[in-house]
């Protein structure tokens, strides 16, 4: 079976990760690409490297008035650019939204596809997660469920590497320069994937979230995102790793480990590594999560959201082994 496929903001890092997905995928044929400032280049112009049977694919101004057939469309749009607009796309149009203006929006399925797959299912409107909250909520979901953590007091000490601010950079603090040998904290208190994060594990835990606290840093790396993730609970070592063993049986992108997990562990793949280290007499349980922010914080899901929409393989396009080192 062959579907036809297009991805708006294709110049972009999440839109250059999902064709790169999209040009492995079995079922997935790209027909459509559009932009803003790329408009009129060829694929081949902007990545030198693109697959040969996309190259003279020309990047159009994007209209979602005009639209050619397609069966799933891929937006990457900056946050705020996209509800407009994609309200707009004929309901005939499946959408994965990778920005996030559609995230716990009306008529939008939040696509925490690892956890919630059959809510997925049969869906035309899907909000991917961010890229934070694809890492904490991968790590917390079993502890949540499990009722092996407060939810009322969870604080996510998150890392990420550069591309995750995308190839616009918003500002200098992501040029070389300034970011190569720097750390540096951000969003503190107010950071946009609070609400996503608050409303899931409320969603999870069944309580109030009011304790939440969440604190960024920007390290000088391309790809990954690691959550150190510090709650209060009475669970062992043991019970938060059968907990997450049991929760992601036979689930094929989530990986439970017994060390800590690293962010080259999942570069490049649609992959989630998650463990969990535990102190009874402390009555603290550390969760600890690692995901590519381009991977499963961004295009892997897209592709993982759209193959479930779609009735495919969820796997599908996705198999493929992390690079390393
Ligand atoms: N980077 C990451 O790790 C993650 C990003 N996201 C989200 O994904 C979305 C895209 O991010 P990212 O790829 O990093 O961003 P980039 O800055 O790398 O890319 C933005 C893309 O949007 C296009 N664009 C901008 N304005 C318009 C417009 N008015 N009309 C049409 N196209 C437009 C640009 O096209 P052109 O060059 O043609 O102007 C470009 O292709 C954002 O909402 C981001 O928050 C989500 C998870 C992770
Ligand atoms: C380094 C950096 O700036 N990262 C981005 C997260 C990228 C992401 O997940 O994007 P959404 O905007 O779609 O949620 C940030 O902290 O806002």
């Amino acid at each position: 079976m062959s579907m036809r496929v297009g991805i708006v903001g294709i110049s972009g890092f999440g839109g250059g990760e999902a064709m790169r997905l999209i040009a492995n995928h079995p079922h997935f044929d790209l027909v459509y690409a559009a932009g803003e400032g790329s408009a009129g280049s060829r694929l081949l112009d902007r990545f030198p490297g693109v697959p040969q049977k996309l190259a003279g694919l020309v990047i159009e101004k994007w209209d979602p008035a005009s639209l050619p057939k397609l069966d799933v469309l891929f937006a990457s749009l900056p946050t705020g650019a996209s509800a407009e607009a994609l309200a707009r796309v004929s309901k005939d149009i499946k959408i994965v939204d990778i920005g996030g203006d559609h995230r716990y929006a009306e008529g939008w399925t939040y696509g925490l596809a690892d956890i919630w797959p059959d809510q997925i299912k049969g869906q035309a409107r899907i909000a991917n997660p961010g890229c934070f909250p694809a890492a904490t909520l991968t790590a917390l979901a079993p502890l949540l469920v499990n009722n092996l953590i407060e939810p009322g007091n969870i604080v996510i000490d998150a890392k990420t590497g550069v591309s995750g601010a995308g190839r616009g950079g918003a500002d200098s603090k992501f040029g070389y320069a300034e970011s190569n040998e720097n750390l540096q904290p951000y969003g503190l208190l107010k950071h946009v994937h609070m609400p996503e994060m608050a409303k899931t594990i409320a969603r999870l835990g069944g309580a109030s979230v009011a304790g939440l606290v969440f604190t960024p840093h920007l390290v000088p790396m391309t790809r990954g995102v690691l959550v150190t993730i510090y709650c209060r609970g009475s669970a062992t070592t043991d019970q938060c790793l059968d907990a997450a063993r049991r929760f992601y049986f036979e689930r094929a992108f989530v990986r439970v480990t017994d060390n800590p997990p690293q962010t080259k562990w999942a570069t490049g793949s649609n992959l989630a590594f998650v463990s969990y280290a535990a102190d009874p007499a402390r009555n603290l349980v550390i969760a600890m999560g690692v995901v590519d922010n381009l991977g499963k914080g961004a295009a892997g899901q897209a592709l993982q959201n759209a193959n479930l929409i779609c009735g495919l393989p969820e796997t599908a396009g996705l198999d493929g082994a992390p690079v390393w080192p």
